[in-house]
């Protein structure tokens, strides 16, 4: 079984929820804080919990596990995103945009340097490889 689909980890999605109640939110939400799952989808949304330490889930390797890979294929993450987006822009040829919301404090911020991140990362990575024919 995939480590996302594992329910040690809670549900990956809240849409999997078999009661949608504000306690079953909040359960799960905090089961996967506490397993250092930070995010947690809503559909194609991903609810964030700032964990206010350093998480060893942004380097290159996290990078590499995202790229061009399809939402649901990986576990929740800013990356999935990001990487939605990208090939959103680039089948369409048109702007796209990720909206972020949340409360002071809660993480917009650091969010939109990791989004910038992944994007200048698979950038570079889709150069390199075109370059090498
Ligand atoms: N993903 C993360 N991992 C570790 N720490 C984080 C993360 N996101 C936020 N933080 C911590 O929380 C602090 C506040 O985050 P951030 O500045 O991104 O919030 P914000 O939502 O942009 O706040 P404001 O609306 O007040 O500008 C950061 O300085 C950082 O210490």
């Amino acid at each position: 079984m995939a480590e996302h689909e594992s329910l040690e980890f809670g549900k990956a999605d809240f849409v999997l929820l078999d009661n949608v109640s504000m306690e079953e939110f909040m359960g799960n939400l905090k089961l996967r804080f506490e397993k250092g799952r930070i995010y947690t989808y809503i559909g194609e949304v991903v609810v964030s919990v700032n964990p206010y330490r350093a998480m060893n889930i942004y380097g290159r390797d996290t990078i590499e596990q995202y790229k061009g890979r399809e939402l649901y294929e990986r576990p929740p993450h800013l990356f999935a995103i990001a990487d939605a987006a990208y090939k959103a822009m680039k089948r369409r040829s048109k702007d796209t945009c990720i909206v972020i919301s949340g409360e002071s404090g809660a993480g917009k911020t650091e969010a939109s340097k990791y989004i910038m991140q992944y994007i200048a990362a698979i950038t570079i990575l889709i150069k390199g490889l075109k370059s090498k024919g």
